[in-house]
């Protein structure tokens, strides 16, 4: 982690990623690479998904030389790597002769009795590459462990738990058990970061991996975020390509928290409220909730599709450092406090079509003082000149 930024405890919030000095818009406060990757394809789909198995990187017609793994051809998945390179270091790491032996145990009870369950697809997955982490680095396997996440005992941890018990992985002295099987995927479920394939207008974004990064765990949410995300599987043309690096969205001061968002932000209050309880577990308190709980439905309606948004700006404009001041209560008898973040869906949302991504400013240069103009998509990745007229200060 960087210097700028320190994990603390925060009652009701768990640990928690708090400035250690003022943080400037685009400012890099992370970059962190996975523990383990795991593919999000499903047992039932015979179709290879064209992504390299140890990189991650799309595969096209362009990549020269594929290859196949012919003990995952056995069970009818198709597995593939960008090249004999990327095959030989996936053998000797997360495609040990040993994973395809694990991969091909679940396949068939997979595909029979829960054929439409991927999630449970998943699960598999994760704790094929969980117990294969365990055997590359005992210690990795440790932090995996210390995430948060309690273990819940379901009909589908004891079907998991059952088909792994049977394929122990090599690792000595490492006893499989049920509590460890449901603690793993109770880790994974509140910690795992989607690799997405690339955005394509109007088209449901698919996800393409998923991920386990360390210190990208300690990040709360937040339904106004003041960082995020930023992947570049296919653009990074080394083998940090799936390293996640986090940005400022905007100036924070020393001692805020620093939250990311879990989702876009264009959720609706009920599905973000929904998301928050059912996928990790608390009722969300943030300052936009707040506003947004004494909604009527009407006034969601407008929120998440953009309707509204540039005339709120010019009203808002004023208004803005005020509210992030805590002082909106003060207005109340102003009608705009029903929207007071107007402000970051003009400044920080992608306007492009279908998108919903963030947008947070390029790294500043080197030594300069000022904050990059250039605003960069998380989602489309498209680079825009920062036009709105309101200014960070948040
Ligand atoms: C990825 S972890 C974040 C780090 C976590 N606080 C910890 O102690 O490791 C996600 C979990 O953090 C907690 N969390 C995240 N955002 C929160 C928020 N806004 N309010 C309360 N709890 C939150 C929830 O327990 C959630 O399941």
């Amino acid at each position: 982690m960087s210097p700028a930024i320190t994990v603390t405890e925060i009652q009701g919030r768990g640990r928690s990623v708090i400035s250690t000095r003022p943080l400037k818009a685009g400012e890099i406060i992370l970059k962190d690479s996975p523990i383990l990757l795991y593919s999000a394809q499903s047992f039932v789909s015979k179709t290879p998904h064209y992504f390299c198995s140890n990189c991650f990187k799309s595969i096209n017609s362009q990549t020269p030389s594929v290859v196949s793994c012919q003990s995952c051809l056995s069970f009818n998945q198709s597995t593939l790597f960008c090249s004999p390179e990327c095959h030989s270091v996936a053998l000797g790491s997360f495609h040990s002769p040993w994973v395809c032996e694990a991969l091909r145990r679940f396949a068939n009870p997979l595909i029979s009795l829960y054929p439409d369950n991927l999630e449970i697809h998943l699960q598999a997955r994760f704790l094929v590459a969980a117990f294969c982490l365990a055997v590359k680095s005992p210690e990795k396997f440790g932090a995996l462990m210390s995430l948060q996440g309690e273990g819940l005992d379901s009909d589908e941890v004891r079907f998991l738990y059952s088909v792994v018990k049977e394929i122990r992985p090599p690792a000595e002295g490492f006893v499989v058990s049920l509590e460890v099987v449901a603690a793993l995927l109770a880790k994974d479920k509140l910690n795992a970061f989607g690799l997405m394939e690339p955005f394509e207008e109007d088209k449901e974004r698919a996800v393409r991996a998923y991920g386990i990064y360390l210190n990208a765990s300690f990040f709360n949410h937040d339904c106004l975020p003041n960082a995020c995300r930023f992947e570049y599987v296919d653009k990074n043309s080394g083998d940090d390509n799936t390293d996640m690096v986090i940005r400022m969205i905007h100036d924070v001061p020393s001692g805020r928290e620093i939250c990311l968002s879990y989702f876009p932000v264009n959720f609706k209050y009920v599905d973000r409220q929904k998301r928050l309880l059912e996928d990790y577990g608390f009722n969300c308190e943030c300052d936009r909730c707040k506003v947004e709980a004494n909604w009527s439905d009407d006034d969601e309606d407008g929120a998440g599709d953009g309707n509204g948004m540039v005339e709120e700006e010019e009203e808002w404009n004023e208004d803005e450092q005020m509210v992030e001041d805590g002082m909106a209560e003060e207005e109340s008898d102003d009608q705009n406090n029903d929207f007071p973040h107007a402000y970051f869906f003009v400044k920080y949302m992608c306007n492009r079509n279908s998108c919903w991504g963030t947008l947070a400013p390029l790294p500043p240069q080197p030594l300069s003082d000022s904050s990059s103009d250039l605003m960069e998509c998380s989602v489309c990745g498209n680079l825009t000149k920062d036009s709105s007229e309101f200014n960070d200060g948040i």
